[in-house]
């Protein structure tokens, strides 16, 4: 009956049959929102084809952006796809079109192409039957667990936070539902208005054909806020008088200033009320395909969080929870940076935010009483606060009636990775991929695994498969392809990766510290100055976490002969908060830097300096000992670091011995050689810089004891050989 255009033919369409393709686009959009524009309406926006479009174009984003598509739904499309980033243009215009065809099929009654609730509930159904058959029961027992988890924290959530009655579901009673209601009904004020954003290339986890996936799925409330400046600050300061600020987590490389509600009895309540009269039914108004009536919704790992100065940023993230929503708490002008960052906002042009005067498109723009609400599944992060303090409150959502299997199973599955349950943890991820071949994180996790099991190849096309879905636009997969790849040898693709990956975040400091160790890796040392840049980047954003970073730095500048700089980044790796695989490295490059000047005093014939220089020398020497005693000599360059140890160390007994017998103090001199022998006693060096200060000194018995041991030495040496 009908076909879709292959994207080849997209391309070749004439400009006036492209135009009446959008127009057509726009009206069945429209259409499917329940708007029908008769031919006069169209003809207001003007009298060529080009103005129409345009009109009609605003009108439907002006529309699409009040939410989904409410009175029809059409088919959802798997764009089954390889695409390079730079076949994207293309690729937008041709999903376009297969788009408009299946509207078109809908208009023709074909009728099998609208999702119904029941349908995709029964088809999930099947799909778990046919699962169980191909994995056995061990699948359909994973599938019952996740039910009961559900069930499970769905109770636990209303044990602390608002949970509709249950008369409110009975079928005898005559409220409106939700989809009947307008936004004004629900939350009384009409000044309120809601921006969609898109939630780039990848699905919702579970439920993405109920979500209407591809539509904008990012809900922000614009206009008059939920909440007043001064309602927020209240909350704020009862949740600081409930101890708000006496907690910390950790959120992957970050700490993290707030709390949970559940420790705030009073600012939970509050909380409880929004949730009941305007957060609940904004939900379900705005996710209406999802959401069947607000009673449904339940809230879980709700947190009042604190930017500040010590605490400054999240990680980026995906939220537990099938739906997630972000209260901002703080009015914008009382602090800088900030604000929910999305990564795929970065290059993605189809999102509607572009007239916004905020200066980082990834940036989320939202003041104080305003909500953002979106599926759980979306990486986003809390951007780095630069100046003053930010709060906001989040809260992940669970839906009574739908169990989030494919999430359940991933969660499950990483659990058993963290577990070292290797095997049961794939399996975990082979089954939520089952279920939903576009789980991004499953792809993820499953890698990592792979990694850890030294399977590089399965590892990089698992990652490689995420980061297809991806577009490209994720900053942890890209890390991860680029140790994959560093792995396997291939240091070009690497750092290719690793480039890619710092475009979306410039903020890793681990990331910044691996490409430049890798760019100082390639032949003649690569490019110093990029290696350089990285290196800086890196401590600026963690001073203490990679002491390698300032170990590198020092060791550039020493083999260019800036000394005093090197010694400041030496010590600067002193304080690394990782002292085992650090700090004995830095003491020894410390120590051959004083060595270094020792050279320099004796050319002047400084023997004060001199003398200085092998004191500073030993210290750091016999500081580094017994850190050097306590690492394997399999760390990375340990082996290096040791014998470099036993070179440096006994070069100090000697020239302290030779300055001790330039000021003719020869029993000094004697003093430290025989630390040197007590030091290294099979160090045949050691014993004949003994025997030459016995020599001078005349004691004959004693340096015939020396030149005994030397010759024991000797033999034991020439007979290994
Ligand atoms: O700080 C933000 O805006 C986002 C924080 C966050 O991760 C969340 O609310 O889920
Ligand atoms: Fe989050």
């Amino acid at each position: 009956q009908h076909h879709i255009d292959p994207p080849s033919l997209v391309e070749d369409l004439g400009d006036d049959q492209l135009l009446r393709r959008r127009l057509d686009d726009a009206k069945l959009d429209l259409w499917a929102r329940g708007i029908s524009p008769n031919l006069d309406e169209i003809v207001r926006f003007g009298n060529n084809l080009q103005d129409q479009v345009n009109g009609m174009e605003t009108w439907q984003s002006q529309v699409a952006k009040q939410g989904p598509i409410r009175k029809a739904r059409y088919a959802s499309y798997h764009h089954n796809k390889k695409t390079k980033p730079r076949q994207k243009q293309k690729q937008q215009l041709a999903n376009k079109n297969d788009m408009m065809l299946s509207w078109i099929s809908m208009l023709h009654g074909g009728g099998d192409n609208v999702i119904s609730s029941s349908s995709t509930a029964a088809a999930m159904k099947t799909k778990i039957q046919q699962l169980t058959q191909h994995y056995g029961s061990a699948f359909a027992q994973a599938i019952e667990q996740n039910q009961q988890e559900h069930d499970q924290d769905c109770q636990e959530s209303c044990r602390y936070f608002y949970c509709a009655p249950a008369s409110s579901l009975s079928p005898n009673n005559n409220n409106k539902t939700t989809q009947d209601q307008t936004l004004e009904d629900l939350i009384g004020t009409n000044r309120t208005t809601i921006r969609s954003y898109s939630m780039g290339a990848v699905p919702p986890e579970d439920f993405a054909d109920e979500f209407g996936f591809p539509l904008d799925l990012i809900k922000v409330t614009q206009g008059q806020p939920l909440f007043s400046r001064d309602e927020a600050k209240h909350v704020i300061d009862m949740a600081e008088s409930e101890g708000l600020s006496s907690n910390e987590y950790v959120s992957g490389k970050y700490k993290l200033g707030g709390d949970w509600l559940t420790k705030l009895p009073q600012t939970r309540q509050w909380f409880n009320e929004k949730l009941e009269k305007t957060m609940f039914p904004l939900l379900s108004f705005l996710f209406p395909e999802i959401v069947s009536h607000p009673s449904m919704l339940r809230a879980h790992s709700v947190s009042l969080l604190k930017y500040n100065a010590s605490h400054p940023r999240t990680d980026v993230h995906i939220d537990n929870g099938i739906l997630a929503m972000t209260l901002a708490m703080t009015p914008q002008d009382e602090y800088q940076g900030g604000g929910t960052f999305f990564e795929h906002f970065a290059v993605t042009s189809s999102n509607s935010h572009d007239d916004t005067t905020s200066m980082d498109s990834t940036i989320l723009p939202m003041d104080v009483g305003h909500a953002t609400l979106r599926p759980g599944s979306v990486r986003h992060g809390g951007q780095r606060v630069t100046r003053g303090t930010r709060y906001i409150l989040g809260a992940f959502l669970l839906i009574e009636d739908r169990v989030e299997h494919v999430r359940r199973l991933k969660n499950r599955g990483s659990d058993l990775r963290s577990a070292g349950n290797l095997d049961a943890a794939a399996q975990h991820f082979e089954w939520a991929l089952a279920l939903n071949p576009r789980c991004t994180t499953c792809l993820k996790d499953w890698a990592e695994i792979l990694h850890k099991q030294q399977r590089y190849e399965e590892a990089e096309a698992k990652i490689r498969q995420a980061l297809e879905l991806l577009e490209y636009k994720d900053s942890d997969a890209l890390f991860t392809l680029g140790m994959l790849l560093s792995e396997q040898g291939k240091d070009q693709e690497c750092m290719d990766a690793y480039r890619q990956s710092l475009a979306l975040n410039s903020e890793d400091a681990e990331l910044l510290y691996n490409l430049g160790v890798k760019i100082g890796e390639q032949p003649n040392n690569g490019d110093r100055i990029e290696e350089i840049l990285m290196y800086k980047r890196c401590i600026e954003l963690d001073p203490i976490g990679f002491g390698g970073a300032w170990l590198n730095l020092g060791t550039i500048l020493a083999e260019d002969g800036n000394l005093d700089d090197a010694e400041t980044m030496f010590i600067k790796a002193l304080g690394s908060s990782k002292p085992l695989e650090v700090k004995p490295k830095a003491m020894i490059n410390l120590a051959l830097i004083y060595h270094n000047k020792v050279g320099q005093a004796f050319q002047q014939q400084d023997i004060d300096a001199a003398k200085a220089a092998v004191l500073q020398a030993a210290s750091y020497l016999d500081s580094a000992k017994p850190l050097l005693d306590q690492v394997s000599s399999f760390e990375s360059g340990m082996q290096q670091y040791q014998s470099q140890y036993n070179t440096l160390r006994l070069a100090c007994h000697r020239n302290l011995g030779q300055i001790y017998a330039g000021t003719g103090d020869l029993a000094l001199c004697e003093e430290e050689f025989r630390r040197a022998t007590d030091a290294f006693p099979t160090e045949i060096q050691a014993w004949q810089m003994l025997g030459r200060v016995l020599e001078i000194q005349g004691k004959k018995e004693a340096m015939q004891d020396v030149i005994s041991k030397i010759q024991q030495l000797q033999s034991i040496k020439g007979g290994r050989f």
